[in-house]
């Protein structure tokens, strides 16, 4: 099978965790099983047919170096899985726009150089799919570099809350352009979202009515850093507390972020966790007699590798339907993989429905 040309746009944690994770599963039992991936081969693409070629950043510590040496630098901090050696991709000085938020800008420094054209540099590349792994808040720049994909026929993962795949009118440009897209906002392999949606879902289930919860999520990273500025936080509020609410038929069935039963959002930046995320989750019911029930849990992950895999399963289906000749947002694979996708599936039926994209019986 060919390779599959990825873009990454955000040399963060996130993208440090995919560049390793590929690495680190190169020789990976084609037949077997893997922590985090679907599958070592899906559909026809093992992990190491993923290769990446081309990568957009705006710090100064990153442009201009090799992806390995870049993934390592300025503020990123997550864990170390792998030795990754030089790719001979140089990151290349991308558009700022509104990616940089005040406490970027107070951390680190924009590179100087002239953005590239992006356009061009993906064509060039001749890249199959782009990643989006822009800070949360990036409204403008995450759409840039989506209208980007578009032009140069690249598929899309976004993998942050900005709503592109579920946005109709979006969703529509990537549909008229035959260029497949999957997302929004990255649900990571056993997360705050995915636990926090299972837990509500049991509630209900087991016929305990779920009248209030919340979800308080600390960490050390550039993202927890970054969302101090609450007014980013927006669209990370809505995309967090559809993915729960989505899923319920209670009394909190579809309740937005404006619902004061309901809390859920990052909550705090605590620099010693470095890319440590802690999710503190409480849930509370009432249960046979209308008497009280509560749950509290609280989930500790490594937050950027408890998504590297979903991405790379995400590329492989975006990849399966540029091979397929399918454009505009691909239900399945976003509604399995992503907190916001198009439409939300429960996540049984979403593995089902990806799955059976993958073997070719679901056209999207
Ligand atoms: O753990 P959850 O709720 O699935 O969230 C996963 C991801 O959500 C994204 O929005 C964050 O920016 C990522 O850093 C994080 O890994």
């Amino acid at each position: 099978m060919t390779a599959i040309r990825v873009a990454i746009v955000g040399v963060g944690n996130c993208a440090s965790s995919l560049v390793q994770g590929v690495e680190y599963y190169k020789d990976a039992d084609p037949q077997g099983t893997v922590p985090g991936l679907m599958h070592v081969t899906f559909g026809d693409y093992h992990v190491s047919d993923v290769q990446f070629v081309a990568a957009f950043d705006v710090d100064d510590k990153k442009v201009g170096k090799d992806l390995a040496e870049a993934i390592n630098s300025s503020e990123n901090n997550t864990i170390k899985i792998a030795e990754v050696p030089t790719t001979g991709v140089t990151v290349q000085r991308g558009h700022t726009l509104d990616g940089i938020g005040k406490y970027y800008a107070l951390t680190i420094d924009e590179s100087p150089a002239e953005p590239v054209d992006v356009v061009q540099a993906l064509r060039d590349a001749e890249v199959d799919v782009l990643v989006s792994y822009l800070p949360v808040g990036s409204e403008e720049a995450d759409k840039f570099y989506a209208q980007c994909a578009i032009d140069a026929g690249v598929a899309f993962v976004n993998a942050l809350p900005v709503f592109i795949a579920s946005d109709p009118e979006w969703a529509q440009k990537f549909a008229d352009a035959g260029v497949p897209i999957i997302g929004d906002d990255i649900k990571s392999q056993v997360g705050a979202t995915i636990t926090h949606r299972v837990m509500a879902k049991l509630f209900e289930q087991r016929g305990v009515v779920l009248d209030r919860t919340y979800q308080l999520n600390v960490g050390g990273n550039m993202d927890f850093k970054n969302m101090l500025e609450r007014e980013r936080l927006e669209s990370k509020k809505i995309s967090k507390t559809q993915a729960v609410t989505s899923n319920l038929d209670g009394p909190l069935a579809g309740v937005g972020a404006d619902d004061r039963n309901v809390h859920i959002g990052p909550s705090d930046y605590v620099a010693w966790l470095d890319d440590r995320k802690w999710a503190y989750v409480r849930l509370e019911g009432r249960a046979f007699g209308d008497v009280p029930l509560n749950l509290e849990y609280k989930l500790e992950v490594w937050d950027s590798p408890n998504s590297a895999g979903i991405i790379i399963d995400a590329i492989r289906a975006a990849k399966i339907a540029k091979d397929r000749g399918i454009g505009g947002a691909l239900l399945s694979a976003s509604s399995y993989l992503m907190k916001s996708p198009p439409e939300q599936r429960e996540d049984t039926e979403g593995r089902a429905k990806l799955e059976a994209f993958i073997a070719g019986t679901e056209e999207r």
